[in-house]
C-alpha cells in the first residue's frame, strides 16, 4: 500500500521535513498550507525537490470555510488551484465548514461543492471533502459523503480521517457502504482516550496508528473493503511531534504503518517473549553489595567481559564493570524464537546490534529500544557462557564485589534460595520525547500489551506511566493478533513499566528492577535489622491514611512496607534507595493482584527526590 504523512505530522522546515519522509522511505505527502505558506521556496522548487527525493505531491490541504456559505469564495479557490499546478499536486482537502456563517443546508453544501468541482475538473484538479469533527454543520463521515453523494461530481469524493470519525464514537462500517472510487483519501491517526474538547483532543494529542486507543485495523479494513486503493496517509497534530527530531518522528510513523499492514495480513508475533532471562545494569563495584544483601549470590563469571552472573531463585543479573554510574542499561527476554524475534524486530525497522562474539559464545539477537535499552532474545545457550564462580559469595558471606574469580573448574554455587524468585517487572524512565515511540516499540516489537496509563503526581511535576505485558488485555485494541505465541504464554511473565518524567528541573532517569518475592515481610524484617541503610524510608502519613483505607498489619509502617490491593488480590512492596540510577523493588502479589502498587508511586516518587537533593 502507498504510505504518506502530512508535513503536519513532524517538526522542522518543509525541506527538513521532506528529506526526512523521503529518508523514513514514504511514498508521498500531504503538504500542509502553512509549511508551504512559510516556505522560501517557490511552489515549482517544492515541487522539484519532492520529486528527487521520489516524494509524490499526494494531497494540498486545507481548504476551509467553503461550502453552505451566503457565497462561494470561487476566487479563493482558482488562486489555490493555481498554486497547486504550479506545486504538482491534484487533490485539494476541503474540510468542513467551522465558520458561523455556514448554513444548515445539505443542498447548498452539495452545490457549492459542485461548483468547486467543476472549476478544480478545469485544472485537472479533484476535491476531497472531509468531516472535521466539529464542523459547525457536517461533523459525521457519512454526513459529508451524503452531501458528496448529492453534489454527484466525478471530481468530488470524500476523504476519511480516522481521528474524525472514531473520536466521535462514529461506527466505522458504514464506510464499507460508501463506493472506493469515492473515497479520495484516507487519514489516519491514533490517539489516547481523553474526556476533553475534540478539536483540542485532535490538534495536540494525536498520535501514530498503534500509540493510541483507537482500533485502526478495523477501521482499514472496512475502507479497503470499498475497493479503495489510494494511500494510507498519517496526518497527525501532536504536541510533541512537532518538537522531536524530525527524522526520529518520520521513522516512527513509518514503523506505525508497516505495523498496521502486518496486522491487516494477520501476521502474528512471531515470538512474544515468555519470560525475562536476565536484566544487565552497568556497575562501579557498588551494585554486587546491595545484591548480596538482597540475597544474590554471584555464580559466574563471564570469560571475555567485565560482567558477572548473580542469581537467586530464577532472577538473574548480570553486573558488567562499564565503570559508569549504576543504571539498566539491557534486557534479556526468553523468547521461543530469538532469531524470529529479531527478524521481526527487523521488519519494524529496529536498530539490529551488532555483537562481537567470542568463538564459543552463544549468539544473542538484540535490538536497541528507543532509550537505548539493549534488549536480547534469548534461549537458555547464554547461560552457558558463564564460567561458575567460586564459592565465594552468597547471602551469608557478606558483600563481595571485588573481581571475578576467573574460570572455575569447581562446582557453580548455584543460584541462592532465597525468597526472591524471578523478575516481576522492570520500569524503564523514557525521554519524554520517545515516550509514544517507546510505548509502539514494546508493542509491536516486542508483542507487549499496553494497559491504560496513569499520571502520578510527583513533587516536581507529573509522571505519566504505562504498564505493558505479555497478558491479553480482554478489551484493549492491539496490534498484536489474538493468535500465535500469545496462548501458549505464561500470563504476566513480562511485565515492562514505561514511564514518563514530565518534571522539569529535578529530571532524574530512574530505572528499576521488581524482584517477585514470596516473603516480602520476611526480607524487610531481614533487611531492617541487617542493611536499614538500604530500604527506602516511608513517611507515618503514608501509613496513616493506609489504616483509614485498609485494615493491614501495622508491622508494614516499622518495616516500611508498601501496600495495595485489587479486584483479584493484594500487594505488598519495598523499594531500595537508589544507587546511581537504579533501584530495586521487591514485590509480592497474592491472590492474582494485577497491578503494579501504582498508587504508592506518588510516595516513593517524593521520598527519592527527597533524598536525591
Ligand atoms: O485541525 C484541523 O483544522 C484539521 C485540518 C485538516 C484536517 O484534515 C484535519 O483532520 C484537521
Ligand atoms: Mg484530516
Amino acid at each position: 500500500m502507498r504510505k504518506s504523512i502530512a508535513t503536519v505530522s513532524v517538526s522542522g522546515t518543509l525541506t527538513e521535513k521532506l528529506e526526512a519522509i523521503a529518508a523514513a522511505g514514504f511514498d508521498g505527502v500531504e503538504i500542509f498550507e502553512n509549511d508551504l505558506l512559510s516556505c522560501p521556496l517557490p511552489p515549482e522548487e517544492i515541487r522539484a525537490r519532492a520529486a528527487d527525493l521520489g516524494l509524490g505531491i499526494d494531497l494540498y490541504q486545507p481548504f476551509r470555510d467553503f461550502e453552505a456559505m451566503p457565497g462561494p469564495d470561487l476566487r479563493r479557490a482558482e488562486r489555490k488551484f493555481r498554486l497547486m499546478e504550479r506545486l504538482g499536486a491534484d487533490l485539494l482537502l476541503v474540510c468542513s465548514n467551522v465558520s458561523p456563517q455556514a448554513i444548515d443546508d445539505d443542498e447548498l453544501a452539495a452545490e457549492q461543492l459542485r461548483l468547486l468541482a467543476e472549476r478544480a475538473a478545469e485544472h485537472g484538479i479533484r476535491i476531497a471533502y472531509e468531516a472535521l469533527a466539529w464542523g459547525r454543520h457536517v461533523n459525521e463521515y457519512l454526513h459529508a459523503w451524503r452531501i458528496v453523494r448529492m453534489a454527484d461530481h466525478p471530481n468530488l469524493g470524500t476523504c476519511l480521517d480516522s481521528f474524525h470519525i472514531l473520536s466521535r464514537g462514529s461506527d466505522p462500517i458504514g464506510i464499507e457502504a460508501i463506493p472506493g472510487e469515492k473515497i479520495f483519501f484516507l487519514q489516519l491517526a491514533d490517539a489516547p482516550l481523553l474526556a476533553m474538547d475534540v478539536l483540542q483532543w485532535s490538534r495536540h494529542y494525536r498520535c501514530f496508528p498503534g500509540q493510541g486507543t483507537f482500533d485502526l485495523t478495523g477501521l482499514v479494513e472496512s475502507v479497503l473493503r470499498t475497493g479503495y486503493a489510494g494511500p494510507l496517509s498519517l496526518e497527525v497534530f501532536n504536541d510533541v511531534f512537532r518538537q522531536a527530531s524530525v527524522e526520529r518522528t518520520a521513522l516512527d510513523g513509518m514503523r506505525s504503518l508497516i505495523a498496521l499492514e502486518q496486522d491487516l495480513r494477520g501476521v502474528a508475533h512471531p515470538a512474544v517473549p515468555v519470560g525475562f532471562a536476565f536484566a544487565e545494569l552497568a556497575d562501579t563495584g557498588s551494585l554486587g553489595e546491595v545484591l548480596t544483601a538482597l540475597g544474590f549470590a554471584r555464580t559466574g563469571t563471564h570469560p571475555t567481559k567485565p560482567v558477572e552472573l548473580w542469581e537467586q531463585g530464577g532472577a538473574r543479573l548480570l553486573l558488567n564493570a562499564t565503570g559508569t554510574d549504576p543504571a539498566l542499561i539491557a534486557l534479556g527476554l526468553d523468547s521461543p524464537d530469538p532469531a524470529g524475534a529479531a527478524k521481526h524486530a527487523e521488519t519494524l525497522l529496529s536498530p539490529v546490534l551488532p555483537r562481537e562474539r567470542a568463538p564459543r559464545e552463544a549468539r544473542l539477537e538484540a535490538v536497541a529500544a528507543p532509550d537505548g535499552t539493549e534488549i536480547f532474545f534469548c534461549d537458555d545457550a547464554w547461560l552457558g557462557d558463564f564460567h561458575p564462580s567460586g564459592p565465594s559469595t552468597g547471602p551469608s558471606t557478606g558483600p563481595s564485589t571485588g573481581p571475578s574469580t576467573g574460570p572455575s573448574t569447581g562446582p557453580s554455587t548455584g543460584p541462592s534460595t532465597g525468597p526472591i524468585s524471578g523478575i516481576d517487572h522492570v520500569a524503564l524512565t523514557q525521554p519524554w520525547h520517545h515516550f509514544d515511540e517507546a510505548a509502539l516499540f514494546y508493542r509491536t516489537v516486542l508483542g507487549l500489551r499496553p494497559q491504560e496509563s496513569l499520571e502520578l503526581p510527583d513533587p516536581y511535576g507529573l509522571l505519566r506511566s504505562k504498564a505493558m505485558s505479555n497478558v491479553p488485555e480482554p478489551g484493549t485494541m492491539s496490534n498484536v493478533p489474538e493468535s500465535g505465541t500469545m496462548s501458549n504464554v505464561p500470563e504476566g511473565s513480562v511485565r515492562m513499566v514505561l514511564n514518563l518524567a514530565q518534571v522539569g528541573a529535578a529530571d532524574i532517569p530512574w530505572q528499576h528492577v521488581a524482584l517477585a518475592c514470596d516473603d516480602v515481610i520476611g526480607m524487610a524484617r531481614r533487611l531492617r535489622a541487617e542493611h536499614p541503610e538500604l530500604l527506602l524510608p516511608i513517611p507515618g502519613n503514608y501509613y496513616d491514611d493506609l489504616d483509614a483505607r485498609h485494615d493491614v498489619d501495622p508491622e508494614l509502617r516499622r518495616l516500611g512496607v508498601l501496600y495495595d490491593r485489587d479486584e483479584h488480590g493484594e500487594f505488598l512492596h519495598l523499594y531500595t534507595v537508589t544507587v546511581g540510577r537504579v533501584f530495586f523493588e521487591i514485590v509480592q502479589r497474592v491472590g492474582g493482584y494485577q497491578g503494579y502498587g501504582a498508587v504508592n508511586a506518588p510516595i516513593r516518587l517524593a521520598v527519592q527526590h527527597a533524598g536525591a537533593h
